[in-house]
């Protein structure tokens, strides 16, 4: 069977760490990348993903000549955009010579306007989003809803957040066999690069502050994240995040309320039983170093969507429960973005069906 060919549209911290996961796996990578654009010219793209401060050098060689890049012995058609200017006809057509099966934007700035031109100037079959942009056909949370996705009604596929893929899950499991009345959820994050590294203006004003010089409390949209994956949760979550100086791995604490009464042996239980079955590879039972509390950095470049911190898993009276979790915000989130794509891979093999007519019929 013929890979599905695949685009990427922003090169930053989530297009990179595509690449990268996608090239990592196997010498010729997973999907056949066939074409990526960015703002930046293509010797500094080269340079972003030869140099990696968090996650450091790739496991493949790395070059670019003319308008390619050259992962390993794989070439990858690079097109540099201009931001300021709207997508032309000649820039869709230019990207519709390669036949792509599914358009990935992880910029950041798309609207749902510029995801929806992909599909109808027949750009891709498909577009993945890696931002919850409202207007989206689906939010797929792999593990929690991916079973959902219907290609006939599915053209513009957000794969929800990074840390809507953590708490998703774990939302999930508590909610199917447990039941939650209602949950705070705090996000302990990592600087963005939507920061200021000093003080300087920022629509958003708090998130102008230097980003290593404080914790800032702000908003996130994990809560919303989780009910776009999990309907029935809709009123009964409340989100805050607080963004810390760190560089990666991201902390969820819960704190709920359940319908019923419960035990921290049930629910101990709950977890093995899912991260040994239906979220095995997305949900990771942690109990530490030899009775040690590993430190978030030890997650770095971890796949699974959220690793539960088992030690810290509380139920007071009855019904209330207290748990953390860990997850790479990164590396684990890049992989389901994958995930994704292995869904709309095999949904088209096994319906027999094209996923839409051909681009250049
Ligand atoms: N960083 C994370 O932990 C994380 C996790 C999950 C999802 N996301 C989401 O993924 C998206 C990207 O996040 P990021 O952290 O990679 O941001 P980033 O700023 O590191 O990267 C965005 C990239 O897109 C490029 N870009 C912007 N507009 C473009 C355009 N019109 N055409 C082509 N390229 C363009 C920028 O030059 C930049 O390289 C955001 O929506 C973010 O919310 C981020």
């Amino acid at each position: 069977m013929t890979p599905l060919r695949v685009g990427i549209a922003g090169l930053g911290r989530i297009g990179r760490g595509i690449l990268r996961a996608n090239h990592a796996a196997l010498a010729e990578g997973r999907f056949d990348i066939k074409v990526v654009c960015d703002v930046m010219p293509i010797d500094q793209v080269a340079y972003l993903l030869a140099h990696d401060t968090t996650y450091g050098k790739p496991p493949f060689t790395l070059d670019f000549q003319g308008n390619d890049l050259i992962l390993g012995d794989k070439r990858i058609r690079y097109e540099r955009v201009d931001r300021r200017r709207r997508p032309t006809e000649d820039s869709f057509a230019a990207l519709r010579e390669f036949d792509l099966d599914v358009f990935i934007d992880a910029t950041g700035t798309a609207s749902i306007a510029d995801l929806r031109a992909v599909i109808e100037r027949k750009v891709a079959r498909k577009v993945v989003c890696t931002a919850n942009i409202a207007g989206c056909d689906m939010s797929m949370v792999y593990g929690v809803n991916h079973e959902q996705y219907d290609p006939l009604q599915h053209d513009i596929i957000a794969s929800n957040t990074c840390t809507g893929n953590a708490l998703a899950p774990v939302a999930y499991v508590l909610q199917k066999h447990i039941g939650i009345e209602y949950a705070r959820v705090i996000t302990i994050h990592p600087a963005l690069s939507d920061q200021r590294a000093l003080d300087g203006y920022h629509p958003t004003s708090h998130l102008g502050r230097a980003c290593a010089a404080s914790i800032l409390p702000t908003s996130t949209n994990v809560a919303a994240s989780t009910v776009l994956a999990l309907p029935e949760l809709e009123g009964k979550l409340d989100s805050l995040s607080y963004r810390v100086p760190t560089e990666i791995v991201s902390i969820i604490d819960i704190t709920a309320t359940l319908t019923r009464d419960t035990s921290r042996d049930e629910c101990i239980e709950l977890f093995e039983k899912y991260a040994r079955g239906d979220l095995n590879g997305i949900v990771q039972c942690d109990y530490g170093a030899w009775g040690h509390q590993r430190a978030s950095i030890d997650y770095l470049g971890t796949e699974f969507s959220a690793i539960l911190q088992m030690r810290h898993l509380t139920v007071s009276h009855g019904r209330q429960l207290g748990m953390t979790l860990m997850h790479d915000n990164e590396v684990a989130y890049c992989c389901r973005v994958l995930d994704v794509l292995g869904v709309i891979d095999r949904v088209k093999a096994a319906s027999k069906l094209k996923l839409v007519e051909p681009l250049r019929a």
